[in-house]
């Protein structure tokens, strides 16, 4: 199964101003949809970041890579490597630091998503059983709420409405729950002084008893903020995410508070593991493929995390149903990924590459697809809509910082803040 061509095609969708401690998203969300297709002319799907950085490396990437067969992963990996160099892509800083085995794993996982699609398609089988078989029929996922405004400035509101106060964010997780089911929630912090976020998960636990909640201030707080924080949400929490910059600044904080801390900041490549393992710094880490290195490594890293006593959840960004898939199927295949993954999939809003019927969510989770690959195909004319779109929007990479700044002026995503 000799890789003869492959696609790489840029995309835009719809985004709602949802708020972090960043700034706010842009109108518009990139992604990149890569098609592998082989000799025998089966074709394999992969989504990726949209930023230009990125997409020019993976568009070197797709040349450098006809002509491997497609169960040939170390020899594409260190393709990749050479062909990704010294370059670091990673630049949105909501992901932790940018770096070159960073940058050449975010590249290598769309194209091993795509094989691992081709490979599950030749051998008739869905990507979980590439990747060890189902541990569960469907994957949980938690209802993923933001501080946002009605709409873009000049827009009409959206349909999910205001939320920046507790009230807001209690409507806000009722209307997701009453859509999807969630039966878990995390709320996106590091927007607002932490007293008011404080007050926003005591209206969250008073609302939805007994529901799971997670905070996410994307390290917007000092060491000290993050331990008052922690110890007046305590019995509240089923873990709080990244409070603090740094491995060592986490680690404080993990000595000094009830819950766990969660990471997709400190811990963000195989090389933080060690410190922060020994520092004590994590009890969960928040895998992701898209900068893990795909599937099999992510499942190598969920590995590692059994033996040295970590859980998993997953983080997402924003995307679409191809990442969806590939989520599934890799939490589908690990079995200590206990806690509900995150994903964006509500604030798409229905805009999707893929073809309808797939993928569902059933009391807020997806039941793993049973068709052969990832089990989702491609809608060629969402496609060809969505990068005319991409054409058309204006925005080559995520700033959510200069955005707000066009608002606010004062704005400063300096962390930490409080
Ligand atoms: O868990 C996280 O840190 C994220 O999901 C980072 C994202 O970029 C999120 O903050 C967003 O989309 O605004
Ligand atoms: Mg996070």
């Amino acid at each position: 199964m000799i890789i003869r061509e492959i696609h790489v095609t840029p995309v835009a969708f719809r985004d709602p101003p949802l708020l972090n401690a960043a700034g706010v998203h842009e109108p518009w969300a990139l992604r990149t949809i890569v098609e592998v297709v082989t000799d025998e002319g089966l074709t394999g799907l992969g989504e990726t970041y949209g930023d230009l950085g990125h997409l020019g490396k993976v568009r070197e990437c797709a040349q450098a890579l006809v002509g491997l067969d497609v169960h040939a992963m170390n020899a594409m990996y260190a393709r990749v490597a050479a062909t990704v160099g010294d370059v670091v892509t990673d630049l949105h800083g909501l992901t932790g630091v940018a770096t070159k085995e960073k940058s050449v794993d975010r590249v290598f996982a769309a194209f091993e998503v795509a094989c691992l699609d081709i490979r599950g398609k030749a051998a008739g089988v869905p990507v979980v059983d590439l990747l060890g078989g189902r541990a569960r029929d469907a994957v949980e996922y938690s209802a993923y709420l933001f501080y946002k405004w009605a709409g873009h400035p000049g827009d009409e509101p959206d349909r999910f409405g205001t939320a920046l106060d507790p009230a807001g964010i209690v409507e806000q997780a009722a209307l997701l729950i009453k859509e999807y089911g969630f039966t878990s929630i995390k709320l996106k912090g590091g927007v607002h002084p932490p007293d008011e976020e404080i007050a926003a998960i005591k209206a969250l636990h008073e609302a939805f008893p007994g529901v799971p909640l997670r905070l996410d201030p994307n390290a917007a707080w000092t060491v000290a903020t993050s331990i008052r924080v922690g110890r007046e949400l305590d019995g509240m929490l089923q873990y709080l995410e990244d409070p603090t910059p740094d491995i060592s600044g986490m680690a404080e904080v993990a000595a000094s508070v009830p819950m766990p801390l969660a990471t997709n900041m400190c811990v963000v490549t195989p090389g933080h593991l060690p410190p922060a393992i020994a520092a004590g710094a994590i009890g969960v880490l928040l895998l992701d493929h898209h900068y893990w290195g795909g599937l099999v490594r992510s499942s190598h890293v969920a590995s590692l995390c059994e033996t040295f006593g970590l859980s998993l959840s997953m983080h997402s960004n924003s995307h679409l149903g191809i990442s969806l898939a590939a989520m599934t199927h890799l939490a589908a295949a690990t079995p200590n990924l206990t806690f509900a993954c995150d994903t964006h999939t509500p604030w798409q809003n229905g805009q999707d590459v893929i073809a309808p019927g797939a993928l569902r969510f059933v009391d807020g989770a997806v039941p793993v697809p049973t068709a052969p690959g990832l089990g989702v195909e491609l809608d060629r004319d969402a496609l060809a809509r969505m990068h005319e779109q991409y054409e058309r929007c204006g925005i080559v990479a995520r700033d959510d910082t200069t955005y707000m700044q066009r608002f606010d002026p004062t704005f400063s995503a300096t962390r930490p803040r409080w």
